[in-house]
């Protein structure tokens, strides 16, 4: 089975809220709530392609150096299996918007696991809400 790479961020604000995205209808796994971010393109490292897809979907900047790696997920769905480092962001420039479409959510590390989350986020909600 293929391993696909994807890059995600929680991103974190001063009240320590992390912002989760909702998949748009027509996408695989809509209305399911997620953290920003995507596939790592070849040649691309975990940390361009986040920037990449926070310009894109979110049309906010930030850099390498603000990506503290925070943990990962590592998941076999039906016809791949995903492998997604999970890095936290507390800095960023501009307002994060959701550009396609999506629905966004600053939500309370104890409220996470009353989204629906795909089933490779599921491990990380206690790490998440240990770490905040
Ligand atoms: N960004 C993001 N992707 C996640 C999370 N959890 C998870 O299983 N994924 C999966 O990782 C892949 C991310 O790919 P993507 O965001 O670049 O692609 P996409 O939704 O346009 O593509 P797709 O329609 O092929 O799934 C998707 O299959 C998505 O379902 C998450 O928390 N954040």
């Amino acid at each position: 089975m293929k391993t696909v790479l994807v890059s995600a961020v929680a991103l974190v604000d001063v009240d320590g809220r992390v912002l989760l995205a909702q998949r748009p209808e027509g996408k695989s796994m809509a209305g399911m709530w997620e953290f920003p971010g995507g596939k790592v393109e070849p040649g691309e490292t975990p940390e361009a392609a986040l920037i990449r897809e926070l310009q894109e979907e979110l049309g906010i900047n930030t850099w390498s150096s603000c990506l503290a790696p925070l943990t990962f997920a590592s998941h076999t769905y039906d016809d791949f299996h995903l492998l997604m480092p999970l890095f936290a962001c507390r800095k960023w420039e501009g307002i994060p918007q959701g550009k396609e479409g999506q629905t966004l959510k600053w939500v309370i590390p104890r409220d996470l696991r009353n989204y629906d989350m795909p089933p490779a986020d599921i491990p990380l909600i206690p790490i998440l809400r240990d770490w905040l």
